[in-house]
């Protein structure tokens, strides 16, 4: 998918939500449970009931890696899944890998091949060798670390290095890198004070905001401060939408959570570009 195509979509929809597909099976309603794949059940109940209010899915492959080769099928399901189904949606692996050229060339080839994801994510701490193997893919995106939500973000990324922060090298020095037009980057919501020095950095590239939600990111911060002229913003939100009831009537009540939070993008995408 072209950010193009990805811009389009999210006019189309009033929507720039990105659901975070991050399933627990001690989480999950317990009648799932008696299915021969309730991982892929609880996803594909969520995707089936949200996919008109978001433009992208965020599977975290940690939570299918957990249950060993059993989880590893169900993200290949769910990943197949999306794609048959609902093709126009933007997929994201968050798998956040990096390491030397010869090994990220095959997770690249794993995500964006065999799983035929949108994009992955990537951490920048081993350097351009480590992230250029990504980027060699045509219509595929490399979604890096920039400032994560986490409070140890604080340990290193904001960082002081030869005056300059650390997360705002990465991002200056990857644009240099080839292929650098497939690069997106993650920036959690909870840093929402921060997005006007990343915009003077990246002001056109689309940047994956986790952090709202179950985090406590603003929604109308990050907009106010990290949407740029093509909105550029892709927010996610996992838990407080995927999690919303343990009983039978989940995917509904996702469905209600994820469009509290869609209908909020309308007004927002209504406000700025008058759709
Ligand atoms: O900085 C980051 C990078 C990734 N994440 C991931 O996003 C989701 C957030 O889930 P919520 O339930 O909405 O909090 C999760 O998969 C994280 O691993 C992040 O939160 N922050």
């Amino acid at each position: 998918m072209t950010t193009q195509q990805l811009h389009e979509q999210i006019l189309q929809k009033k929507s720039f939500l990105c659901v975070g597909l991050d399933p627990d099976l001690t989480k999950i309603p317990q009648h799932l449970l008696e299915t021969e794949d309730p991982i892929f059940e609880f996803n594909k109940a969520i995707i089936d009931s949200t996919h008109d209010l978001t433009v992208g899915y965020k599977p975290n492959t940690a939570f299918f890696e957990a249950y060993g080769i059993k989880g590893w099928m169900s993200l290949q399901k769910t990943i197949n899944y999306i794609n048959e189904n609902y093709p126009d949606i933007f997929t994201i692996a968050d798998a956040k890998r990096g390491d030397i050229g010869n090994t990220s060339s095959m997770y690249a080839k794993a995500f964006f091949e065999d799983l035929n994801f949108d994009s992955v994510t990537v951490a920048p701490y081993m350097g351009k060798d480590s992230v250029e193997p990504f980027l060699a893919f045509e219509n595929k995106h490399t979604i890096m670390l920039a400032l994560t939500s986490n409070e140890g973000a604080f340990d290193f990324q904001t960082l002081n290095t030869n005056g300059k922060e650390l997360y705002k090298q990465v991002l200056e020095t990857s644009k240099t890198w080839k292929n650098s037009e497939n690069l997106m980057y993650v920036v959690g919501a909870t840093k929402a004070e921060y997005f006007t020095e990343i915009r003077k950095i990246v002001p056109d590239s689309f940047l994956l905001v986790p952090g709202i939600g179950a985090q406590g990111g603003s929604l109308s911060e990050v907009c106010k401060y990290g949407m740029n002229d093509k909105v550029g913003l892709l927010v996610n939100s996992a838990r407080a939408i995927i999690y919303a009831s343990k009983g039978t009537d989940f995917a509904e009540k996702a469905r209600e959570e994820a469009l509290k939070v869609q209908k909020e993008m309308a007004e927002i995408i209504g406000l700025k570009f008058q759709v």
